[in-house]
């Protein structure tokens, strides 16, 4: 069965695999103990620890050794090498291949780039271990975002500490999202940001939103996938007008909320291209809305001023 499924669904089939190992290694690690954490930022904070570092290794061999000349763009310069190894791939997957548009079915390795983020909310995990508070583990994700000639067809989100064993949320477009029930519907309008990246054009941008009856509270946490999770649980909105999150971050996020009938674009209500030459950075910032909300109505509503100070760079990497 696997062999006869199309390049897409082979490909999401093993990522699904694979982020649930990748996962299994960040729960090792912490269980260890010795974090090892390195700082990649001179002069600022930005994070990184040997579960990001082992993940990625796992991440990028496993898909490797199956798909040998597939595009993989990592968030990790440095990686641990670790025995693990994921060559198994999901039957739930495989099962969905009737499902598949004839263009997605069409799809070709040398077509595709897949964006890896071993581990979303380093910040927090590293705050989680500092603080003995474990219950920000619940932030942590591993992305494995997958992109067709530029534009996010297919997602992975794999949440280790959710419940006793984790769960993996996963979507290939117009095909639904699988592990997770989207909200409906909610009667508040909850809008989450950044727990550790906060700004002055974040803050005005939710003040804007409070102001046009858009945002009624507004939570605070870590990692574009957990923050994605809860738009689809219930949230409104997930709201980052400022820029520092990278494609790694939102392309698997992106492909599963728009299987569920959300929207993810910058803050000016711009598609994010996944090409493989493009820019890392989202320098456009990042919007993403519940199916139950209009896009439109929180784009028009960020004030210009910002939407300015967060223009899309043309320039490649
Ligand atoms: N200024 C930044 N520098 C590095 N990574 C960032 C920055 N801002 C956001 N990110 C990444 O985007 C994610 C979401 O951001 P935030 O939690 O602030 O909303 C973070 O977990 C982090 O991913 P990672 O943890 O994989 O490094
Ligand atoms: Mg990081
Ligand atoms: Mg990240
Ligand atoms: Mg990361």
């Amino acid at each position: 069965m696997f062999n006869r499924a199309s390049f897409l669904t082979r490909l999401v089939a093993s990522s699904v695999k694979v982020s649930e190992t990748a996962g299994g290694i960040i729960k090792n690690v912490m269980t260890a103990g010795d974090l090892k954490i390195v700082n990649k930022c001179d002069g600022g904070y930005d994070p990184q620890t040997e579960a990001d570092r082992r993940a990625q290794y796992c991440i990028v061999q496993s898909l490797q050794n199956r798909y040998k000349d597939l595009k993989i763009i990592g968030e990790e310069d440095e990686t641990t090498a670790c025995p693990e190894v994921e060559l198994g791939f999901s039957e739930d997957v495989l099962n969905l291949e009737s499902s598949l548009n004839s263009e997605l079915r069409n799809i070709k390795e040398e077509d595709v780039v897949v964006w890896v983020d071993p581990l979303d909310g380093t910040s927090e995990v590293a705050l989680a271990v500092k603080n003995k508070n474990l219950a920000l583990l619940e932030q942590v994700t591993v992305l494995i975002g997958i992109a067709h000639k530029g534009r996010a067809v297919a997602g992975i989100i794999h949440q280790p500490y959710f419940s006793e064993n984790g769960r993996t949320v996963w979507a290939i477009n117009g095909c639904g999202v699988h592990g997770i029930t989207p909200a409906q519907s909610n009667a508040k309008k909850v809008v989450v940001t950044t727990r550790s990246h906060l700004s002055e054009s974040v803050s005005s941008a939710l003040e804007a939103l409070k102001n046009k009856d858009l945002a009624d509270s507004i939570e605070k946490v870590g990692g574009a996938g957990y923050k994605v999770l809860k738009v689809l649980e219930g949230s409104a909105a997930y709201v980052f007008a400022s820029a520092g999150c990278k494609k790694w971050d939102t392309c698997a996020p992106e492909a599963v909320l728009e299987a569920a009938g959300g929207n993810l674009t910058d803050i000016s209500g711009r598609k994010i291209r996944y090409d493989s030459n493009i820019q890392l950075n989202n320098t456009g910032g990042v919007l993403a809305t519940a199916s139950w909300v209009k896009h439109l109505d929180y784009v028009n509503s960020i004030p210009d001023d910002i939407k300015n100070q967060l223009p899309e760079v043309a320039s490649k990497k």
